[in-house]
C-alpha cells in the first residue's frame, strides 16, 4: 500500500505537495485509509440511520447516490426503473439518500394539492438563459402572479373565441392528408403512407404558433420552421446539460459539444420582432400574445411582463403545448389500430352526431365535448400513456409528515410518480389493458378519478388544459371520421420502443401509417 502510494506520488508534477506528501508518505496512507474508512462509515450510516431510512429501496442507490445519467442510459429509460422499483417495493420508495418516489393516490394529492410542496431544485435547469417562466420557476410568488397575468389566455371563454384558429390548422392536417391519398391514386397506389408521428407534431406546432402570436409556422405545409427546431435543440441541451454537469470531465466535454453545436437562428430576434409589429401597428387580434402584451399597461408594477418575458413565456407554450397534445394523440391512434373494436365504436358516436353526406365536414368543439367515448379513447390513452412519465418532483420546504405516517426532514425531493398511480392494479383492474369503456357510465370497471393526475393537480397544474382537449379532441374526431387507417409493419415493431425525453414519445420520432379516405 505505502510503496504504491509512493508510485502515485512519483507521477505527480514537482511542488511542494509532492514532497511533502513524499516524506510523509507513511501519514499519508494513514489519511487515506481513514477517509475510506468515513466515507464508507457515513454511507452505511446513511442507508441504515439516515433521514430515509425508514423508507424502502435499494442498498446501491441510497449509498451510491448516483447521478441521474446512470440510470438514464439509453437516454429517455429512467422511468423504467422507478415503475420497476415501485412494483418491487410498493407505493413509497427511496430512489437516492435525498429521493423519494410515491405512487400512492392519496399521497401524490397531499403533496401536489393539499400541501401544494414547491417544485424541486432541478427546474431551475430548465431556465434558459437562467430565466423564469411560469412552468420553470421555484419561486412560489413569482409562480402565483405570474398564473394570474397569464390565466385570461387560457379561460375556458377566450378558448372558444381561438377554436376557430386550431381548426384552420386541423383543416390543414385533413386536407395534408387528402393530398397524400390523391398523390398515391395518381402513382395507381390504393393508399397513401404518411408518417402520422411527424404530421402530428408539425400539426400541434402550427395550432401552437396559430393560437399564440397568430402565426403559423406552416409546418404541415413546408416540414420544418427554424423557430420550433431551435427551442428543440436548446431544450434537449440543456436536459443533457443538467444530467451531466454533476460529473467532472464528462460534463465538460458535454458543455464544449453543445456550445459548438448552438443554432444560429436568434430566437428572441424573431420572437421580439413580432411584438414590436404588434405594438406598431396598434391593432389588437384574438391571440394569447395579445393578453400578455396587454399586461404592459396594467395598474400593479409585477403584473407587467417586458418583452423578455413575453418571449420566454411564448416558448414556454411551444414546448408544452405541442408534443404533450401530438403525441397523446398519436399514442391514441396506436391504441385504436390495436383495438379494432374500440375503432369502431368512436366512429359509430362520430357518424351519429355528423352524419355522413359526402362534404367535408368542420368540427365544432361544442359538439365534441361531450361526446362519452372520444372523451374516453382520450382519458384512457392520458392513463396509461402520460406525458410526463418521468414523475412531478416537489421538495420539502420543512420538516414534513407523508401519508401521515412517513416523516420527511426539509430538503428531500418528492416525486410523484403518476404513471405508477394510473397503472396500480388495486386502482385499476386490468392495469395495462386499453379499455376506453371504464370511463363510461354505469361501467362494471369503473376508472378511479382520484388516482388519475394527466395535468398534474394544485396550484401547479396544466394551465393548458382546456386548449389541449380543444385540439386533442377536433384533431382525434377529424383524424378517426375522415380516413381509414393501418400501421406499415416497421412501425408496428417503431411503437413498441419508448423513451421519456422532453416527453414521453416513440425513440424513433416516427409511426407510419397507411391511410384511404373513408368516403
Ligand atoms: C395532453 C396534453 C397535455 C398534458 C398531458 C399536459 C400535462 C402537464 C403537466 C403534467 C404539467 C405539470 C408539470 C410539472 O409539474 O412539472 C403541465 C404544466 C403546464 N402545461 Fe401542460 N400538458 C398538456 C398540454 C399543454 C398545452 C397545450 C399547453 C399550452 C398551450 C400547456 C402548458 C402548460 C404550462 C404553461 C404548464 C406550467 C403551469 C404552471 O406551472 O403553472 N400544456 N402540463
Amino acid at each position: 500500500m505505502e510503496n504504491q502510494l509512493i508510485k502515485i506520488i512519483d507521477r505527480l508534477p514537482d511542488g511542494i505537495v509532492r514532497q511533502f506528501l513524499k516524506r510523509n508518505a507513511k501519514y499519508s496512507s494513514a489519511v487515506a485509509i481513514l477517509a475510506a474508512g468515513y466515507f464508507v462509515t457515513s454511507r452505511l450510516y446513511r442507508v441504515y440511520f439516515g433521514p430515509l431510512s425508514n423508507i424502502p429501496g435499494t442498498f446501491f442507490d441510497t449509498f451510491f447516490d448516483m447521478p441521474m445519467l446512470y440510470y438514464n442510459l439509453p437516454l429517455g429509460t429512467r422511468y423504467q426503473r422507478m415503475v420497476g422499483l415501485h412494483q418491487k417495493y410498493g407505493r413509497i420508495v427511496k430512489s437516492t439518500s435525498r429521493t423519494i418516489t410515491i405512487s400512492d393516490k392519496n399521497m401524490i394529492k397531499q403533496i401536489l394539492h393539499d400541501d401544494d410542496l414547491p417544485k424541486a431544485w432541478a427546474y431551475k435547469n430548465l431556465q434558459l438563459d437562467g430565466h423564469q417562466t411560469m412552468f420553470n420557476t421555484i419561486d412560489k410568488d413569482f409562480h402565483k402572479t405570474r398564473r394570474r397575468v397569464v390565466s385570461p389566455a387560457f379561460s375556458v371563454k377566450y378558448l372558444a373565441a381561438l377554436e376557430h384558429l386550431m381548426s384552420d390548422s386541423v383543416g390543414e392536417f385533413v386536407q395534408h392528408i387528402n393530398s397524400a391519398v390523391d398523390t398515391a391514386h395518381l402513382h395507381n397506389q390504393p393508399s397513401a403512407e404518411v408518417d402520422m408521428w411527424r404530421l402530428l407534431q408539425s400539426t400541434a406546432l402550427d395550432v401552437i404558433g396559430a393560437t399564440a402570436f397568430d402565426q403559423s409556422f406552416n409546418m404541415v405545409k413546408n416540414g420544418s420552421h427554424p423557430l420550433p427546431a431551435t427551442i428543440t435543440r436548446n431544450l434537449t441541451h440543456a436536459a443533457l446539460a443538467s444530467a451531466t454537469k454533476s460529473i467532472p470531465i464528462f460534463g465538460k466535454i458535454v458543455d464544449f459539444f453543445i456550445k459548438s453545436n448552438e443554432s444560429k437562428f436568434d430566437i428572441g430576434k424573431f420572437m421580439v420582432g413580432i411584438i414590436e409589429e404588434r405594438l406598431k401597428s396598434g391593432k389588437r387580434k384574438n391571440d394569447i400574445l395579445q393578453i400578455l402584451i396587454d399586461s404592459q399597461n396594467a395598474e400593479l408594477k409585477n403584473d407587467r411582463l417586458n418583452n423578455e418575458d413575453i418571449v420566454h413565456e411564448n416558448i414556454l407554450f411551444l414546448i408544452a403545448g405541442s408534443e404533450t397534445t401530438s403525441n397523446t394523440i398519436g399514442f391514441a391512434i396506436i391504441h385504436l389500430i390495436e383495438h379494432p373494436e374500440a375503432l369502431a365504436l368512436l366512429r359509430e358516436e362520430l357518424d351519429s352526431v355528423y352524419p355522413r353526406n359526402g362534404s367535408n365536414v368542420r368540427f365544432e368543439h361544442e359538439d365534441l365535448k361531450n361526446l362519452p367515448y372520444l372523451n374516453a379513447v382520450i382519458n384512457e390513452t392520458m392513463r396509461i400513456k402520460p406525458v410526463a412519465m418521468g414523475g412531478l418532483p416537489r421538495e420539502t420546504d420543512r420538516d414534513y409528515i407523508l401519508g401521515g405516517k412517513y416523516h420527511i426532514p426539509k430538503n428531500i425531493l418528492i416525486s410523484a410518480h403518476i404513471y405508477a398511480c394510473q397503472v396500480d392494479p388495486e386502482y385499476w383492474p386490468e392495469p395495462l389493458a386499453f379499455k376506453p369503456e371504464r370511463w363510461l357510465e354505469g361501467s362494471d370497471i369503473p376508472a378511479d378519478k382520484d388516482a388519475f393526475f394527466p395535468f398534474s393537480s394544485g396550484s401547479r397544474n396544466c394551465i393548458g388544459k382546456n386548449f389541449a382537449w380543444m385540439e386533442m379532441r377536433l384533431l382525434l374526431a377529424s383524424f378517426v371520421y375522415n380516413f381509414n387507417f393501418d400501421p406499415v409493419p416497421e412501425s408496428v415493431e417503431d411503437a413498441k420502443h419508448l423513451r421519456q425525453f422532453i416527453t414521453y414519445t416513440i425513440a424513433s420520432n416516427s409511426y407510419k401509417v397507411k391511410i384511404t379516405k373513408r368516403h
